[in-house]
């Protein structure tokens, strides 16, 4: 880490229905991009799997999702699995995910001092931080890491709230991965609201494009189509044993 670097957390919202291998390369991409063109310095990601409350047809059970979210991780040295927001009564919009966990880091690391103390408080209450080494008190700050497509239901009337997007982007910072189909620099050139807060807003531009996702997975599964190397193989087996995405009477290929 450089002197003068900002700590970072990437916070990654979405179904994970399932979490594919893709979901883990923009995790890969960003922190590979801000090491070399910011003084941003990531500590730590985070998936945040959605409330089963959100109501995506089709969405498994957050349990398992949030299962396979953990077997995906386990591949990563620092990505790791926040299930807070499938834990709480309803569904959570955004901005207030991205700000518990932005207030469960600042507590944690201004609580103490001494760093015996502060390493038992950290393993008891944000396990995640407690494997970061030399964490200190420095301020880090949580941003959101998304696809551009994400960024563009931003556009989508009726979805996001404006001040909502407003804190997102003014307040925490978002992270952007170009995805096929999405255009990113025009969608922000279209908008007065993240044309002013540009500087918050990094594009990572992926040039291996790749068409993976979760949606094609599912209509593979469902298939009986092979799947390995688009999902962790832990994950395919999770997806087999618990017969998730009516994969039942399929001799799912592996
Ligand atoms: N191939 C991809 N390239 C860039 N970003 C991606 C890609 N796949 C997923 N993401 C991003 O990962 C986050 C979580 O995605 P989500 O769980 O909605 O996956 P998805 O594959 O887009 O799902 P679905 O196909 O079910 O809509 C979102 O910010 C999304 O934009
Ligand atoms: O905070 C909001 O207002 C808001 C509005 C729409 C979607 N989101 C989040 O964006 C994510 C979209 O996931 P998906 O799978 O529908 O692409 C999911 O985590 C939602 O909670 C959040």
């Amino acid at each position: 880490m450089m002197t003068g670097s900002q700590k970072v957390v990437l916070l990654a919202c979405g179904s994970y229905n399932p979490p594919t291998n893709m979901h883990l390369r923009i995790f890969e991409l960003a922190r590979d991009h801000l090491h070399r063109c910011t003084n941003y310095y990531v500590i730590a990601g985070l998936i945040s799997p959605v409330h089963d409350k959100y109501g995506k047809e089709g969405l498994a059970n957050s349990n398992d999702r949030c299962q396979m979210g953990r077997l995906a991780v386990k591949s990563s040295s620092w990505i790791h699995l926040s299930d807070w927001e499938t834990r709480q009564e309803e569904w959570t919009p955004t901005r207030e995910v991205l700000q518990h966990h932005q207030d469960q880091i600042d507590s944690a690391v201004n609580f103490n001092t001494d760093p015996t103390v502060k390493r038992q408080r950290l393993e008891a209450t944000v396990p995640w931080l407690s494997h970061i080494p030399q964490l200190g008190t420095d301020t880090i700050t949580v941003k959101l890491l998304c696809g551009a497509d994400l960024l563009e239901s931003f556009g989508r009337p009726g979805v996001w709230k404006d001040e909502d997007i407003e804190t997102i982007v003014g307040k925490f910072g978002i992270v952007v991965v170009t995805r096929e189909g999405s255009n990113p620099y025009k969608f922000i050139y279209e908008s007065d609201t993240l044309s002013r807060l540009q500087r918050n807003i990094q594009i990572v531009t992926e040039w291996i494009s790749n068409e993976v996702s979760s949606s094609k997975v599912r209509r593979a599964l469902k298939r009986g189509e092979s799947v390995k190397y688009l999902l962790q193989d832990a994950v395919i087996d999770y997806i087999r044993t618990h017969v998730l995405y009516d994969t039942h009477n399929k001799s799912l290929r592996s």
